[in-house]
């Protein structure tokens, strides 16, 4: 490959090839070419050879392309589940795509099997569980590496007993997390997920608190901020955060600004009606699919003023008040 066009691809040749003060001068030239014309003598006063600075280019090429390959598989744009069978063998009529920045809702009783459908997507199913479904990734079949990786994960889970083990401090918790992802301006980012988390948790905590002496609401605030922020799984599963202790409206604007796909499962009508779609299981099949309407969504703002004259209850209970008028 020509140089111009390496430089073009991988801009980081210039600054390994600055550090030993080596200037192109004809960049039409083949890689090989331009290595061969190199002066020893003047390498050799940096203390390296035309073969180590050649094997260090390639190994930058080959970081920089598995670094590409990784957002590749982490950009997804729609998710298809493909319908299997319900609980008495009866085919699931369904092909259902979801394209990212959309919430979905899975409603129905309980054990009609709203988790199933969770788990089949977290296992990126294809006829192997249960209930024979297919999940699509981007219309095609996700690759077999992606299902079994412990480190690359597509679907990022939320759940009501969640809890954190580890012994560190939220700083120390969210600074590792960072680092890991090799974020910019780590700094930054953590203060942004320690914010956030307390702007969606009920009560606040401090930001050298141990993770573990986290209230359930705090640890689930700080898990989706940072799920929302951090993570780079573009699917966002909720199994049932409805007595979460969070602001839920927010947590969900939150993760929809991500652009993730975001898919609950849950018995809460505000939850259900911030969703765009809801699916209706039964019997362990999708039965219906309802587009949120806007005379749904009108109704909203009543269910929320109910939701909060209950929580105002709820916490004059735990307050020890006397529980009159509200
Ligand atoms: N299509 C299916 N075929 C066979 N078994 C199924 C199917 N769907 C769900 N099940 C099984 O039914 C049981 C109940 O399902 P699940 O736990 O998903 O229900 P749920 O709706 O989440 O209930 P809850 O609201 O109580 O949490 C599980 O054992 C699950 O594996």
């Amino acid at each position: 490959m020509k140089i111009c066009t390496l430089l073009e691809k991988y801009p980081y040749i210039n600054d390994i090839l600055d550090s030993y003060n080596i200037k192109i001068e004809n960049p039409n030239v083949e890689l090989d070419e331009f290595l061969k014309n190199l002066n020893e003598d003047e390498l050799q006063e940096h203390g390296v050879t035309i073969e180590e600075i050649k094997q260090t280019i390639f190994s930058l090429i080959d970081e920089i392309e598995e670094i590409r390959d990784e957002e590749d598989i982490y950009a997804v744009e729609s998710l298809t589940i493909l319908g299997g069978y319900d609980k008495h063998g009866n085919k699931e009529n369904l092909e259902l795509t979801i394209y990212k920045g959309e919430i979905i809702s899975v409603v129905g009783p309980t054990g009609s099997g709203k988790s199933r459908l969770l788990a089949d997507i977290e296992w990126l199913a294809q006829k192997d569980t249960i209930t024979k479904r297919t999940i699509l990734i981007n219309g095609k079949e996700p690759p077999l590496e992606l299902r079994y990786a412990t480190d690359k994960k597509l679907v990022a889970q939320l759940s009501q007993n969640m809890n954190f083990v580890v012994d560190l401090t939220v700083k120390e918790f969210l600074f590792l997390h960072a680092e890991s992802r090799m974020v910019e301006n780590t700094e930054k980012v953590v203060m942004e997920i320690f914010n956030t988390a307390n702007e969606l948790a009920g009560e606040q905590f401090d930001i050298d608190a141990p993770i573990t002496s986290l209230s359930g609401g705090q640890s689930r605030a700080l898990m989706i901020a940072d799920t929302a922020l951090l993570s780079k799984s573009p699917i966002v599963l909720i199994d049932e955060i409805e007595n979460a202790g969070i602001n839920r409206k927010k947590a969900l604007e939150l993760l929809v600004k991500q652009d993730k796909i975001v898919i609950m499962s849950t018995h809460d009508p505000i939850l259900a009606l911030l969703a765009n779609r809801r699916l209706v299981i039964k019997n362990g099949k999708v039965n219906k699919i309802i587009e949120t309407t806007l005379e749904e969504k009108s109704v909203l703002p009543y269910l929320e003023e109910l939701d909060n004259k209950l929580l105002t209850v709820r916490n004059k209970l735990r307050d020890g008040e006397i529980i009159n008028k509200i």
